[in-house]
């Protein structure tokens, strides 16, 4: 290495909340003077030309998406495509190995940094290159689903029974799932994920075979999570810190500017629920209702609901008369980031993406959770149990529905000034944002991060 300062490539799982997460590490590692090639699909290019920082050192180097039957054309993130087809897009990932070998044999990194792609750190071992792999998804998330201290045979699955609870030696937690929420996860886990192959084997493949395991995350939030991680795995766990993502040169959108400038400081809720979330349309009008019912002004910016076109023929009866200048709903992409900065907005219902959540913490927003799906779940877990800084939505025990009473109660917990859990998560939020966003913290991990990446090339 020239001047101390390396090459990563990075090839990230094509979900925006994985893309996005890699886009700000990149960042991070750029601003210390390291070479990053990033490996990502065509469109998603141009939309990350903007949040590309220092173009100078990050090269964005387009992958095209193989054909795969099924997968509908131009589908090239797990935001083009429902739920069901995911898998389609990592099989056209998987399809693209000779492209990405092509492209490292080439680039000749030091480093490939990974996170669903399997086959990659056999790859990388061939060609001498190390493989960290960097995931986005919470140490808590992992350990909880994988739990590598019990040991199945390849043919069997973790069952709803075995997810019901933590691992025995899983850290003290608040952590537990509900009876649909475990079901939904043993499901997940044993599902063909890609190639035939199901997402727990490709998990497993993926943690077992690379030269080393990274979290966005600190020792202060989540530090026996990333202990279990690296004691059950044998595997060395590197954390990246935080990665707090810059706040978005860009301004906001005028139309959503005027809208909320209307608005008394921190009263409206903003809703949204990622890149991937589609509700079902009975669940999506609760949410609504639900918004509707707390009496406070609320911008959503949902993807219409499962089967439906248009966001404007999913809302429930004479609602848009009801709630005229006082809700607003959004169907299409909005500038979240920028949102949750305004003055405006005080309460942010979040699906609990981690990219979301990561946005989230370092501002003044009380926080209400309605996890979807997958690790969303168990981060909700960790943000309202261990952590206590928002509010969970209750759903069914077994059908793991919400209603707008749960919605509307949750929200009034964090918003009502007579509600006494408003003041506790106030507190805890408050306590984490300044950590998180105190003087050097983010230094001091990343240059921690670059020195375990040095050792790892010795
Ligand atoms: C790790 C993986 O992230 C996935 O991505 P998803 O898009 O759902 O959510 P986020 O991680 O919040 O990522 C979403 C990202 O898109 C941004 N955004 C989204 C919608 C919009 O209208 N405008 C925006 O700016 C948002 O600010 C965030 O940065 C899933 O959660 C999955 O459970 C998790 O494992």
């Amino acid at each position: 290495m020239a001047d101390n300062t390396f090459h990563i490539a990075m090839y990230p799982w094509f979900a925006l909340g994985h893309l996005t997460s890699f886009l700000h590490l990149s960042n991070k590692l750029a601003e210390r003077g390291h070479k990053i090639s990033f490996l990502l699909p065509p469109k998603t290019k141009s939309n990350f030309e903007p949040f590309n920082l220092y173009p100078n050192l990050i090269t964005l180097i387009p992958i095209d998406i193989p054909h795969v039957d099924g997968l509908p054309p131009g589908s090239e993130t797990t935001a083009d495509v429902p739920f069901p087809l995911h898998p389609l897009i990592m099989t056209a990932m998987d399809l693209t190995q000779p492209t990405i070998e092509f492209h490292l044999r080439n680039l000749k990194p030091h480093f490939v940094f990974f996170d669903f792609t399997h086959w990659l750190p056999a790859l990388s071992r061939k060609l001498n290159i190390k493989s960290v792999h960097y995931y986005t998804i919470s140490p808590a998330t992992v350990g909880y689903l994988l739990r590598p201290e019990i040991k199945i045979a390849d043919n069997k699955i973790r069952t709803e029974v075995d997810l019901m609870n933590p691992p025995p030696s899983f850290p003290r937690s608040s952590i537990k799932l509900r009876a649909h929420e475990a079901r939904h996860l043993a499901a997940g886990a044993k599902r063909e994920f890609g190639s035939g192959i199901s997402f727990s084997q490709r998990q497993w493949i993926c943690f077992s075979e690379c030269d080393a395991v990274s979290f966005k995350t600190c020792t202060e939030m989540e530090g026996p999570y990333c202990n279990y991680i690296e004691k059950q795995f044998c595997k060395k766990v590197i954390l990246a810190g935080p990665v707090v993502p810059e706040p978005p040169s860009l301004v906001l959108d005028q139309e959503i500017e005027r809208i909320l400038d209307n608005f008394e400081e921190g009263s409206v809720i903003f809703c949204a629920f990622g890149t991937e979330c589609l509700l079902n349309k009975d669940q999506f009008q609760e949410l609504l209702l639900g918004l509707e019912s707390t009496g406070l002004p609320f911008f959503a910016a949902l993807k219409p609901p499962i089967g439906v076109e248009k966001i404007e023929s999913a809302l429930p009866e004479g609602f848009q008369e009801r709630v005229k200048g006082r809700g607003f709903v959004y169907g299409d992409w909005v500038q979240q980031q920028l949102i949750l900065q305004h003055p405006s907005v005080g309460c942010f219902v979040t699906h609990c993406g981690s990219g979301s959540l990561s946005e989230a913490m370092v501002t003044k927003c009380q926080l209400v959770l309605l996890p979807n799906v997958g690790d969303q779940i168990i981060n909700a877990r960790l943000m309202g149990g261990d952590l206590k800084v928002g509010v969970e939505v209750e759903k069914g025990e077994e059908d793991g529905l919400f209603s707008k009473n749960g919605v509307c109660k949750a929200v009034k917990a964090v918003m009502n000034n007579d509600s006494e859990v408003k003041e506790e998560v106030k507190q805890n939020h408050t306590k984490w944002r300044e950590f998180l966003l105190s003087q050097g913290l983010e230094d001091s991990y990343i240059d921690g991060f670059v020195q375990k990446l040095h050792e790892m090339l010795l």
